[in-house]
């Protein structure tokens, strides 16, 4: 048997080409999008995704502006640079890399960022807009997910999606864009009861909790399409000192039985960079009242 195993990291690739062209229409235009990335404190896997994401927007021609805080910065600090940023015509996307330290608030830092510039979705604004059907921007991660689903499904219109999580990062969200494809949608967290019954209902099964491969073979209703947003760093069995990444679903058990499933790394973690610069790009366009691009939103 064996699933289709979705290459995220090519698909990644060809929507980083398509913001490089947009990128450079856009300078054409006078305008040279910008991404600005806080970093709080010295999270060692935060350091690896902010290197990441600076490459990358590099690599696709745009601005690029770091910023890193000590562990122990005051809100009044931190809320100090999220005004300079907004008030930036340099700077198009913010984002503000999360976990923060404890004594700050992720609810408040994210208040203080101009919803225009909100490239996370993470707004009152733009998740307003999302669960209204406005143009909101909408969190990298699940419009990561829709593109590689659209792509490998088409219409997505009355299938049973069930996504496993619930955060305002990604649960919430993707159960939106799920639900705006037409899906009959599912959200299901630590409380559900019957977790592995409802997961069997899915045709488009989301996992996003956080827990190595607890999502097992037997949770898989045959020839479903699942996407595995979960990124656990492990010992490496065979390696010592080495470390890997494994997905919230146990890819062997589930790839005897799904039709197509994303790998980790390799799947979602690709797309939900790619989408950043995406994101980027479109906030750049709304705030110069310039036309979109296709196929780089939802
Ligand atoms: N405000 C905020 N927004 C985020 O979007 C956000 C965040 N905070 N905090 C942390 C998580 C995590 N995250 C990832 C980005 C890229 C990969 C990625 O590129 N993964 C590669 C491999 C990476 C590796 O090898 O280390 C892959 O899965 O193939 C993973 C995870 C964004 N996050």
């Amino acid at each position: 048997m064996g699933a289709e195993i979705i290459d995220g990291k090519a698909f990644a690739a060809g929507i980083r080409d398509r913001v490089a062209e947009e990128v450079a229409r856009l300078k054409a235009a006078g305008v040279a999008p910008g991404l600005a990335v806080i970093l709080v404190g010295d999270d060692p896997a935060s350091e690896v995704y902010v290197g990441h994401k600076r490459k990358a927007t590099v690599a696709a021609g745009m601005a690029s502006f770091e910023h890193r805080l000590p562990a122990d910065v005051s809100e009044a600090d931190l809320f100090a640079l999220i005004d300079r940023l907004n008030a930036d015509p340099e700077v198009h996307g913010i984002l503000c890399q999360f976990p923060v330290p404890a004594h700050l608030d992720e609810r408040r830092t994210v208040a203080r960022i101009d919803p225009a510039k909100d490239v996370d979705g993470l707004s009152v604004a733009n998740a307003g807009l999302l669960a209204t059907g406005g143009d909101a921007l909408v969190s990298c991660t699940p419009l990561g997910c829709l593109m590689l689903l659209r792509d490998r499904l088409g219409n997505l219109a009355g299938m049973e999606a069930v996504v496993v999580g619930r955060s305002n990062l990604f649960g919430k969200p993707m159960a939106q864009l799920l639900l705006r494809e037409n899906c009959t949608v599912t959200i299901a967290h630590s409380r559900t009861k019957d977790l592995p019954d409802v997961c069997r209902r899915a045709d488009i099964l989301v996992a996003a909790v956080g827990r190595a491969r607890m999502v097992r073979g037997d949770w898989v209703k045959p020839g479903a399409t699942v996407i595995d947003v979960g990124i656990t760093r492990e010992a490496h069995p065979d390696k010592p000192g080495k470390t890997r990444l494994v997905g919230d679903v146990a890819f062997d058990e589930a790839e005897e039985v799904a039709a197509a499933i994303t790998p980790v790394p390799g799947g979602v973690g690709p797309m939900t960079i790619a989408c950043l610069l995406a994101n980027t790009v479109t906030a750049a366009c709304r705030i110069h009242d310039l036309p979109e691009p296709d196929g780089l939103t939802a």
